[in-house]
């Protein structure tokens, strides 16, 4: 079947898309675990500090998360290694790593992005890319409610997080890893709309048909 990545801006989306589109396909979702990840408080209280143990943190869970969904081939991958070095130079881009911290971390990914070339699956059969306002990002950081992500926090998050969107314009663009579609995730509340939440769907499911990965009378009462 198919390997699908979520990718997109915190708040944006995925682990509510990776859940509903894994249910759909009858597939296996993969979460990336961030309530059970120490260093994430610590780096917002101290992101000069934390952001290179936090990398090196998120980089190790999405190495073993991306093998195994490239493994079994019949699952969806809420975020992917693939964003990982986005979040990391541009915390560096802000002073936030030493040059020697950038150069490690890059060695370590170039040698992860080897490793996955050596994989019976090398990469995901499609990428859903969720886009977002920072309006919408940050009513969706606010209505998920984690309090270290909150601009009440750290008033400072907003040129942070306007940042981020700025760095996933290029990175969505240049990714060329395998096919990929947007979903506008200011238009679409596949949350709360059932009829948002089928288009969506149908649009993935298109893109899916269209690549010969289902086939063309496939419907959900395949699974
Ligand atoms: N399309 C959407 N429309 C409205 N609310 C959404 C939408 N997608 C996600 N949400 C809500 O926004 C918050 C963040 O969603 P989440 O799936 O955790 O995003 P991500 O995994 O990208 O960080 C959650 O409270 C979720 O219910
Ligand atoms: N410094 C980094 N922070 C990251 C990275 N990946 C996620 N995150 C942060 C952003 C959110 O606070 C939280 C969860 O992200 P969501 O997109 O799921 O909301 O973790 C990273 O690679 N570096």
């Amino acid at each position: 079947m198919t390997v699908i990545v979520l990718s997109g801006p915190i708040g944006a989306g995925k682990s509510s898309l990776t859940s509903i589109l894994s249910k759909y396909l009858g597939t296996q979702p993969f979460y990336e675990s961030v309530d059970n990840n120490p260093v994430l408080p610590l780096f917002y209280k101290d992101p000069k500090k934390y952001a290179f143990l936090l990398q090196i943190f998120f980089l190790n869970t999405r190495f073993h998360s991306i093998k195994a969904a490239l493994t079994d081939d019949n699952n969806v991958l809420d975020r992917s290694i693939y964003e990982d070095s986005l979040f990391f130079h541009m915390n560096a881009d802000i002073g936030r790593a030493t040059k020697e911290e950038v150069a490690t971390y890059d060695e370590l990914l170039d040698s992860m992005m080897k490793e996955l070339e050596h994989m019976p699956k090398k990469h995901p059969d499609l990428l859903v890319h969720i886009d977002v306002s920072y309006e919408t990002m940050i009513k969706r950081i606010q209505k998920r409610g984690r309090e270290f992500e909150q601009l009440d926090y750290d008033p400072t998050l907003e040129d942070y997080y306007k940042r981020l969107l700025s760095y996933y314009e290029p990175w969505y663009e240049n990714y060329d890893y395998s096919p990929k579609i947007k979903i506008d995730g200011d238009k679409l509340d596949f949350m709360a709309s059932e009829k948002d939440r089928q288009e969506v769907l149908d649009t993935i499911i298109a893109k899916l048909k269209e690549m010969d990965k289902l086939p063309e009378d496939w419907t959900p009462s395949h699974n």
